[in-house]
């Protein structure tokens, strides 16, 4: 028997959600950056890469990096970013849920720092690699 589909939404009914659809994803991106702006609140070494970055993008301009260097760049200090705030989330969570000693919260909270470590020792070797021999140059005077 040809019966209607049950999960297909008619065009007209998908067209009326459409605008709620997008109030969904307006809120979650508001979400999303109240989420930074907490972490920037409460959390100081988001200040010290809020501050690298201004000087990172001011030193890349000052450099005039090719466009790959900015990409190597972007993705780096986006990265450094990123985990910073998934340690500030998972401190958070360990604090809410193990507002005690425990070994396990003691090693979620090590290991999510230990991600910020690794990240940053990266980032830091990406900016060896872009900035070093330009600086390199500088300090040598060629
Ligand atoms: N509930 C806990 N149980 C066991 N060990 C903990 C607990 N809370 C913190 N620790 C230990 O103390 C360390 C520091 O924890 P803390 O919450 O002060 O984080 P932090 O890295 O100093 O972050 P921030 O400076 O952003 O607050 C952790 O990495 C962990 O080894």
């Amino acid at each position: 028997m040809a019966g209607a589909e049950p999960d297909k939404v008619p065009e007209k009914v998908a067209l009326r959600r459409f605008p709620a659809v997008l109030r969904k994803r307006a809120a979650s991106f508001g979400y999303a950056f109240r989420g930074v702006g907490a972490a920037l609140r409460t959390e100081v070494h988001l200040w010290f890469h809020a501050a690298a970055t201004v000087v990172v993008v001011a030193l890349g301009l000052y450099c005039g990096l090719e466009r790959w260097e900015w990409a190597a760049v972007a993705l780096s200090v986006g990265a450094v970013w990123c985990a910073e705030l998934v340690n500030t989330a998972v401190e958070a969570v360990v604090n809410l849920v193990s507002p005690e000693y425990h070994p396990l919260a003691g090693r979620a909270k090590d290991v999510a720092a230990g991600a910020v470590l690794v990240m940053a020792l990266a980032a830091l070797a990406v900016g060896g690699l872009v900035f070093g021999p330009r600086l390199w140059s500088w300090a040598a005077g060629t």
